[in-house]
């Protein structure tokens, strides 16, 4: 298929044969994805990318908060890529914010925080969304609803997760770096009422994690 598959048993690193920083030790259960192989990953998934423009700037866009680790990866290894012409290609770099999260729990609404004048500015431009995670997909589907009203001449999705959950609305990116299991993961920028975004590797929360930080 064309991601990896991360399975929950297989995937599961002791964390001390890791290094995850003193005051997260007990609020992590277990290291599913190391941070090696998302860095990995992320080369790879830019040349997939890259290699799918032809000529043309592209406009990478970056879903704050949680995307922000992905993106400035991605984009870093999609400066080396080649695009089908076997050309560099041309990126633009914005920044979207969308909250939808309290707590583990998706809040069903999507406020976006570009300007009416922005949104204008990006007619007939090639936008690529750039998201941490696809969890239920209402967040990710609501936005493209917002954003479909302005005529992009292009506009694909790439987030580093897609979380195997029966809660899913059946969306799907256009490119996938892992399935990750129907649990809530936190690293590598992916947060819990703003923590964990410090870890690197991503991780499956511990109950202790749970509490501690619960608003
Ligand atoms: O598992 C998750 N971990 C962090 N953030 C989010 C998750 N799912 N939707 C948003």
């Amino acid at each position: 298929s064309q991601w990896i598959d991360v399975v929950e048993d297989k995937f599961k690193y002791k964390l001390d044969h890791f290094v995850i920083p003193g005051h997260y030790t007990d609020d992590v259960e277990s290291i599913l994805i190391p941070h090696g192989l998302i860095m990995d990953r992320i080369a790879k998934l830019a040349q997939i990318i890259t290699s799918e423009y032809d000529n043309e700037r592209i406009v990478v866009c970056c879903v704050l908060k949680g995307g922000h680790q992905f993106f400035s990866d991605l984009v870093n290894y999609m400066k080396k890529a080649l695009n089908k012409e076997g050309k560099t290609l041309p990126m633009t770099l914005d920044f979207i914010r969308v909250k939808s999260y309290e707590n583990d729990r998706s809040t069903g609404d999507v406020h976006v925080s570009m300007t009416e004048k922005e949104l204008q500015e990006l007619k007939g431009k090639n936008l690529l969304l750039v998201e941490d995670i696809i969890d239920t997909g209402n967040t990710m589907k609501k936005l493209l609803d917002t954003l479909s009203k302005y005529e992009f001449k292009s506009v694909k999705v790439a987030s580093l997760l897609l979380k195997k959950t029966p809660l899913s609305c059946g969306y799907v990116p256009d490119y996938v770096g892992f399935a990750v299991p129907d649990l809530f993961v936190v690293g590598y920028c992916l947060d819990y009422n703003d923590i964990f975004r410090d870890l690197d590797h991503i991780c499956a929360i511990s109950e202790t994690g749970k509490k501690k930080y619960a608003v």
